[in-house]
């Protein structure tokens, strides 16, 4: 399947602070890829650089075999985003913020009906003025302003801020199905990782400009292992933590472990594998990035 987003060697700086480093990345159709990092990682940036909204210093974009640069009109066609918030005419209604982008994208009134319910605002949609509106009710209008269009892509930064328990895993619900029936790109950054976790076919990381794919394959390989004596020092196991009699540790082959702490005189008492959650990947990949 052919690539709908290529990112390619982007290097951004503000000042002479380098935000992006060496920047690569691709995307299918129907991939959801989380975006994590820490704050100020350059998450929005990267986004903002997809979109054309600030200028690379080097490096390519593409985005469905157009470049953002040089063809910048054909590639944002087929891009809707929400970068740092919902980007709305905060004077006008929510319902006038919609019906501007039915013109603009010259979408259909069934569109902007579709688009109405999914805000999920009701009356409040016609009678107030975004500058009343909650951050939840916010949120849900500027995502279906930037769903309005029907893009190829989808960028959200994000997107989850401000919305309650039941918003979140409605909006969740959604975006799958946007992704895997309508084919539709979608990368989403959050601090929130169980929620990337529930929603991501794959995911990236971003320390200090520089990214990297967090495999969540690695993650079945930790061990907690009770044994009746202390395990001799010159073992060569990957311990990663102790307690007492108690290790966690990184295991390639269980039966290879046991059977060298059987020749070592130890016996297992209890063994148990750990299912790292997204959070533990990343804590890792923080620290190696960092190193
Ligand atoms: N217009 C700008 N001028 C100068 N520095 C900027 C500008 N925009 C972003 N930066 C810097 O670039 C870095 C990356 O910012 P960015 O907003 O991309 O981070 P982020 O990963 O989206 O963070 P957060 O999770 O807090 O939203 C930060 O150090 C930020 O201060």
């Amino acid at each position: 399947m052919k690539n709908v987003v290529e990112v390619k060697n982007v290097i951004k700086s503000f000042k002479d602070k380098i935000v992006l480093n060496h920047v690569s990345f691709n995307m299918k159709p129907g991939e959801i890829v989380g975006f994590v990092g820490q704050n100020g990682a350059g998450k929005s940036t990267v986004m903002k650089c997809m979109c054309n909204l600030i200028n690379m210093d080097e490096g390519t974009i593409s985005i469905c075999g157009e470049d953002v640069v040089k063809q910048r009109e054909k590639a944002l066609s087929y891009v809707s985003c929400m970068i740092e918030g919902p980007g709305l005419f905060e004077n006008m209604t929510g319902k006038e913020n919609l019906e501007l982008m039915v013109t603009l994208n010259h979408a259909s009134k069934e569109k902007l009906h579709e688009m109405m319910e999914f805000t999920q605002i009701g009356s409040q949609l016609k009678t107030k003025a975004v500058s009343q509106y909650s951050m939840g009710m916010k949120q849900r209008t500027g995502l279906a302003v930037a769903l309005m269009k029907e893009p190829k892509v989808l960028l959200l930064d994000e997107p989850m801020n401000g919305l309650d328990a039941t918003g979140i895993q409605g909006l969740r619900e959604e975006l799958i199905r946007l992704a895997k029936e309508k084919n539709v790109a979608l990368l989403i950054s959050s601090h929130q990782l169980g929620e990337i976790e529930k929603m991501a076919d794959r995911i990236i990381g971003i320390h200090f400009g520089k990214i990297k794919e967090i495999s969540m394959e690695e993650k079945e390989n930790v061990y907690v292992l009770e044994t009746d004596r202390k395990i001799p020092d010159q073992s060569d196991l990957q311990i990663i933590e102790q307690t007492g009699n108690t290790y966690k540790l990184e295991v390639n082959s269980v039966m290879e472990v046991l059977s060298n702490l059987e020749k070592q005189g130890v016996q297992v008492k209890n063994i148990t594998q750990i299912h790292k959650t997204l959070e533990d990947v990343y804590n890792e990949f923080i620290q190696e990035a960092s190193l």
